[in-house]
């Protein structure tokens, strides 16, 4: 027996005895007696050849026997067990052999052996045929050059396992771990295990996890726009039932593409909806147009909707223009005040509505355009059908769906979160520190009334924010900038300017009634409803500085 043999199978002794018992030959280890005595018997050797794998334990060592009968004779190979455990395994269970035989054949459960130099010295039947080969040819051949993306050269390199690995094999993925094997400490080759255990489970368990995946990114890709959607809505303030049944509509009504009317007086946030209507549906990515038709001189409508050619009429744009539909082209167009709209151009609102076509002003090709409309009224719409003032048919065509905005007075609650949005909004707007609110200014806001609804209040707010004086914005701030409804004499006509303050204020108040006129085309009264200030006052201050 050579040291070599001794080294790569841990050989420790040979017995050939003949089928009484009798020994032919023994060396190593076999020449000691009590091992001759007990592989001595007939039945001792039926037996262990029976089992071919066997314990032999003295007082001083223990062998494994592998024992097979060769012709008339038998062949004992005797080894040291490897570790404890694989002693326990061959003395325990008497069919060990046939355990190892079954992994190693296992049909589900291929194997794949290297040595140190990562040279195949095993590979399980069933993995042989998976790879095409003929029994036993890969052998001593490197792995590389026999399994597909194997690692077991890395593993037997670097010592370090990889369990639960996908290996793509034949253009499927495969479950394998790879292991090295080590000797006294030393790696002495790697063993790789395939899992082909039930492929059509795995497959499935796989397909399954595909499904999963993909739920999860449709729940993650939902989440982000709820999340999304959720930011668009919450900047409409407001927890008042009404206020909270309006988003819960726009969120349900943006995304199908039909007409919507929002109806409202005027401040109560129409302009809001529909940019919050336009930002969650699918047109998002196209422009939101907004049209006021209040504000369009009836001479302007159609060239403003419909653009004009070029040279169409004296004062038109050299080149012509798109109209405010072709620019809402793959959008939204908002026609605010469209109850302000005359007779005329109603009619052909109604034509683009039923055709979705439009015509420039001066042109003779009509261009198809595909827009959602959105449209706003503070008008009572119904009535002016009734009156003749709007077409009927129009009415139809603009309102299958409508959503209707309560004023402020009836959301009176949602006054304090106006509130405090407001001061912090308007003091981002003029880069200045957010004043500290006093409580008591949310309860006087709540006992005014609010004919100019959430606008008016915006612009109260603007006021009152000129005069907070040491981060805090107090009731005072409000009283002393306040307009005659808010129970403050008028200013004395003719007042000098008292103060740098005072000088802000008017010219703040200036601006802002001058701002408001030219929102309505003049219509003073329409302003002065608007931010809560009689006409007289109002007149009053432009004649002040005028
Ligand atoms: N619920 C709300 N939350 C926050 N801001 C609001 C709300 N409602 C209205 N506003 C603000 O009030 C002002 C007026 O709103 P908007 O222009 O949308 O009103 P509108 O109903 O379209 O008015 P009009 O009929 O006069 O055109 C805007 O500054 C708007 O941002």
């Amino acid at each position: 027996m050579t040291k070599e043999h001794d080294e790569v199978i841990g050989l420790r002794g040979v017995v050939i005895s003949d089928i009484r018992g009798k020994c032919l030959a023994a060396i190593g280890v076999a020449e000691d007696m009590r091992i001759r005595a007990i592989i001595s018997t007939r039945e001792w050797l039926e037996e262990a050849a029976a089992r071919r794998v066997t314990p032999i334990l003295l007082n001083d060592a223990k062998y494994i026997a592998f024992v097979s009968r060769v012709g008339e004779t038998y062949l004992v190979l005797l080894s040291e067990p490897p570790t404890e455990t694989v002693l326990q395994f061959v003395s325990n269970v008497e069919f060990a052999f046939d355990i190892i035989d079954h992994i190693l054949t296992d049909p589900y459960d291929a194997m794949a052996i290297v040595d140190k130099k990562a040279n195949v010295a095993f590979i399980s039947p069933v993995h042989e045929k998976y790879l095409g080969l003929q029994p036993g040819e890969a052998v001593g051949r490197n792995v590389r050059d026999v399994i597909e993306n194997s690692r077991l050269h890395q593993v037997v390199k670097t010592g370090v396992a990889e369990v639960g690995q996908v290996h793509r094999m034949k253009g499927r993925d495969r479950i394998v771990s790879r292991h090295p094997i080590r000797r006294d400490g030393e790696i002495v080759g790697a063993i790789g295990r395939i899992m082909f255990k039930g492929p059509q489970q795995v497959e499935a368990l796989a397909r399954k996890i595909n499904v999963l995946e993909k739920e999860i990114e449709i729940y993650k890709a939902k989440s982000t726009t709820s999340s999304a959607s959720d930011k668009i809505l919450d900047s409409i303030i407001g927890q008042s039932f009404a206020i909270q049944s309006v988003r819960e509509q726009i969120r349900k009504i943006a995304p199908l593409d039909i007409p919507v009317l929002i109806q409202g007086e005027s401040g109560t946030g129409k302009e809001l909806v529909a940019q919050a209507l336009h930002r969650l549906s699918s047109r998002q990515d196209g422009r939101l147009v907004t049209v006021n038709a209040a504000a369009l001189p009836e001479s302007l409508v159609e060239s403003e909707l419909f653009g004009y050619e070029a040279g169409s009429f004296t004062g038109a744009d050299r080149k012509g223009r798109a109209g405010k539909f072709e620019q809402a082209d793959k959008g939204t167009i908002f026609l605010d005040e469209i109850g302000d709209m005359p007779l005329e151009v109603q009619s052909k609102l109604l034509r683009v509505l039923q055709d979705r076509m439009v015509e420039r002003v001066g042109g003779d090709k009509p261009k198809r355009v595909d827009f959602r409309l959105c449209s706003a009224t503070n008008r009572d719409l119904e009535s002016d059908v009734d009156q003749g003032k709007f077409r009927l048919d129009l009415f139809y065509r603009i309102s299958p769906v409508c959503i209707y905005l309560p004023s402020l007075e009836e959301r009176r609650e949602d006054i304090p979160l106006l509130l405090n949005h407001f001061v912090t909004e308007i003091a981002a707007q003029y880069n200045r520190e957010r004043p500290e609110v006093d409580y008591d200014v949310a309860q006087l806001l709540m006992q005014r009334s609010w004919p100019g609804n959430v606008r008016q209040l915006r612009h109260t707010v603007e006021r009152a924010m000129v005069f907070a004086e040491g981060g805090k914005l107090t009731v005072e701030d409000f009283q002393r900038n306040s307009a005659p409804s808010f129970e403050k004499p008028a200013p004395a006509r003719g007042k000098p300017a008292a103060s740098t303050l005072q000088t802000s204020l008017d010219q703040f108040e200036t601006r802002l009634i001058n701002e408001t006129i030219s929102r309505f085309q003049g219509d003073r009264a329409r302003a002065a409803e608007v931010l809560g200030v009689p006409l007289a006052y109002l007149d009053e201050r432009l004649e002040q500085v005028s």
